[in-house]
């Protein structure tokens, strides 16, 4: 028999977590040792044996989980949004303490949103402006999106890496929101929408032209490839990776 990693899902009884209970249950070399929801203590984890917890729970309280996790000795697999560089840095500071341990915070776990984030960033260094839509399901509590974030983070690095000025923009007058959010420099447009699960579209306009490099995840099935990938690879990647491109070889 091949080796099974004990994985521990955490917001099971969510949209996500549904999704990840029956995914990590399927792979054969994993084993589901405990499927936890919000009145579910987190000794729960310690009492499992997990190896590897995976967090689908709620901008308000994946700090803590994964920080008990790896207080723990556990690696955390991570799609919960709220991640800021406050939060970001503090955990790598405490992930030093325990050399051995890996986290990955995913905020996508689609691979054709990882991609299209990646072309995004490649593209924009060419075109004179860059704006993001992205597009979700109403129940969503967090907005932008943390796909949306991570995409302007890494378009704003691009642009500047190549010396790309800001998109211009001569708006002077405007009702509070109707330019959207500026992160990193980058507009951020979120659209809340019945019947919508997860998309995005990054505007690239050039003089006389416009790219559009648009990703949609029809089903929630389509995060499983990348969460299933980041439990098989998240041990040998100790200390903190953001992204999911940290584990793929997109340079090529
Ligand atoms: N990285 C990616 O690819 C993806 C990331 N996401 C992100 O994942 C997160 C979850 O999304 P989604 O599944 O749609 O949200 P849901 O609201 O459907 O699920 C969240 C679940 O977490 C539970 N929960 C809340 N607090 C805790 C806690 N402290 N311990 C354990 N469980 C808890 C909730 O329980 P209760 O209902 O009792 O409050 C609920 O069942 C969001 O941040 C979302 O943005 C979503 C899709 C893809
Ligand atoms: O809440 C969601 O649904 C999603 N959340 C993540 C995000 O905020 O980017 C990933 C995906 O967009 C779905």
């Amino acid at each position: 028999m091949t080796e099974q990693w004990a994985v521990a899902v955490l917001g099971a009884g969510g949209r996500m977590g549904a999704e990840a209970v029956k995914a990590v249950d399927a792979a054969e070399d994993m084993k589901l040792v405990a499927a936890l929801g919000r009145s579910d203590s987190l000794q729960a984890l310690v009492e499992a044996r997990a190896d590897i917890v995976v967090d689908l729970t709620t901008p308000d309280s994946t700090e803590e989980n994964v920080r008990f996790a790896v207080e723990h000795g556990m690696h955390a697999v991570v799609g919960t949004t709220g991640w800021d560089e406050a939060k970001r840095r503090s955990l790598a500071a405490l992930l030093e303490e325990t050399p051995q341990t890996g986290v990955l915070i995913a905020p996508n776990f689609a691979l054709g949103s990882v991609l299209a984030s990646a072309f995004a960033a490649k593209a924009s260094r060419y075109f004179e402006s860059v704006e993001i839509i992205e597009l979700h399901h109403p129940d969503k509590v967090d907005a932008p999106s943390g796909t949306a974030v991570r995409t302007a983070q890494l378009v704003s690095a691009a642009r500047a890496q190549a010396g790309v000025p800001a998109s211009p923009d001569a708006t002077t007058k405007s009702l509070e929101g109707a330019r959207g959010a500026d992160v990193d420099g980058v507009k951020v447009h979120s659209v809340r929408l019945r019947g919508l699960v997860a998309h995005q579209e990054v505007l690239l306009g050039g003089p006389g032209e416009q790219l559009t490099i648009r990703h949609d995840s029809f089903d929630r099935a389509s995060f499983m490839p990348g969460v299933l990938l980041g439990v098989r690879q998240v041990a040998a990647h100790p200390g903190l990776t953001y992204g999911l491109d940290g584990y793929l070889d997109l340079n090529d």
